[in-house]
């Protein structure tokens, strides 16, 4: 007995240290104290002068910092390992056109790990970085094509045909890179939608069409459709309003939603472009701003009579987590709307984290995007990819840590949970 708890316990030492491990490595290179580490005023710093550019300081302590930094780059031959929860996190390039005084405080190491230097400055004036790891299945980033971040979500498909319930959620503030990731690459207000997670399309065609999978017969179909204040919306029948209801099984229905058959990869794509042009709000951060919960659902079913569910994936592509005072006209149906949307973006992570822990009471009756997304969270079957979007300018600093806040809250390491409980059970046996 006692072997068995001290294997388990260094199991789960093990599993707790990962970051741990990372982190003393990074903070070996961490920047000293402020007084001894603060660089020297150097020649650019006197060109630019601090009044021209305030943050020249901040800027070279930060370059300072990541020459220590060992990169570790990700590429597709990296083995993307299937898990039930995945959660990685992007940095989106800096936004050049909106400030030019911005500087870039989040640096991606790889190997999962991303740093936030937020910048600070002591009482007396002093400036120093407060530099912060967090950890993750995966992080992405600057130069990260959209190819490369949908191979986290790429074991997912093939998990529907084999009766997973999948979903995948794009989460950030305003602007971060949301619809970019999910929809595709923008020309100006043109979005190419082959170039995002939602092309993954493709590769259900693929799997339907492979001698492996022949034999379920199955067919797929697609449905779109938007959450805005609470209400749903269907993108592929001129928005029309549409009710959400649970029958005696529980079974939630969003009733009368189009479900459209598709057969190949070109029409799912067509619908995306016809869906997402009418998804609703801005905001006065981002002149795309979508201010409403976008879901794709990809529908596997049986080539039955009652056209029985197989498989589903969904893609969310979350509206922005911005707070009330973020957006100019603060009017009433502003804040409603604000309001609304961090109420069911808790509700998520308190789903997810209930998943995590495989916890029999799951809270989705929080908000309608999780009681839409009830499937998702249920059983043994379901799988979840949340990707986080960061924004890497200074003056996002909050909100970047806010977002990974979220990413890191909504993981639970199953393993470690899985050995905790063990660990529990087996003191309770010995005391
Ligand atoms: N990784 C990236 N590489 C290049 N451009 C990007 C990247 N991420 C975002 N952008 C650009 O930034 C702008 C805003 O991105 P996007 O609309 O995807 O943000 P969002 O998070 O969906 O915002 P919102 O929540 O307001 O809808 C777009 O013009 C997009 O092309």
């Amino acid at each position: 007995m006692e072997t068995s708890l001290s294997r388990l316990l260094v199991g789960l030492s093990v599993q707790i240290s990962r970051s741990d491990k990372y982190e003393g490595r990074l903070r070996s290179s961490r920047i000293p104290a402020p007084s001894s580490s603060a660089p020297a005023v150097t020649k650019a710093e006197e060109s630019f002068g601090e009044a021209s550019r305030p943050n020249q300081k901040f800027y070279e302590m930060i370059q300072n910092f990541r020459e220590t930094l060992e990169i570790i780059p990700i590429s597709t031959t990296d083995l993307i390992e299937p898990h039930r929860i995945c959660v990685c996190v992007r940095k989106r390039p800096l936004n050049k056109q909106i400030n030019r005084k911005e500087i870039d405080v989040v640096s991606v190491p790889g190997n999962g790990s991303l740093l936030v230097h937020e910048p600070k400055q002591k009482v007396d004036l002093t400036k120093y970085l407060d530099n912060q790891v967090f950890h993750f299945d995966y992080s992405f980033d600057e130069t990260t094509t959209n190819d490369l971040v949908y191979f986290t979500a790429k074991p997912l498909v093939q998990s529907i045909f084999e009766g997973c319930m999948a979903t995948c959620f794009a989460y950030g503030q305003t602007g971060s890179g949301k619809t970019h990731t999910m929809g595709g690459d923008f020309t100006g207000k043109q979005q190419n939608s082959a170039k995002g997670v939602y092309a993954l399309a493709q590769d259900v065609f693929t799997y339907l069409n492979h001698r492996r999978y022949n034999s379920l017969d199955l067919s797929a179909y697609v449905s779109f459709f938007e959450i805005y204040n609470g209400k749903v919306y269907d993108l592929l029948n001129k928005k029309a309003k549409l009710r959400v209801l649970e029958d005696d099984r529980q079974q939630v229905q969003v009733v009368g939603l189009e479900e459209v058959y598709v057969t190949t990869a070109e029409e799912v794509i067509r619908m995306i472009q016809a869906g997402s042009a009418c998804t609703s709000g801005q905001t006065s951060a981002n002149a795309n701003s979508s201010r409403s919960h976008a879901v794709l659902q990809i529908v596997l079913r049986r080539n039955d009579r009652a056209t029985t569910l197989h498989g589903k994936f969904s893609l969310v592509d979350l509206a922005g987590n911005e707070r009330g005072t973020d957006v100019s006209s603060n009017d009433r149906s502003t804040l409603v709307e604000t309001a609304e949307i961090n109420r069911s973006l808790l509700a998520l992570k308190e789903c997810i984290r209930s998943l995590g822990k495989n916890s029999d009471h799951i809270p989705f009756r929080m908000s309608t995007l999780t009681k839409v997304l009830r499937d998702s969270f249920i059983g043994e079957k379901s799988r979840t990819c949340m990707i986080a979007m960061v924004s890497p300018g200074m003056s996002s600093c909050e909100y970047t840590m806010n977002t990974l806040r979220y990413a890191d809250e909504s993981v639970v390491d199953t393993n470690v949970y899985d050995a905790i409980s063990q660990v529990a059970d087996l003191e309770e046996k010995i005391y």
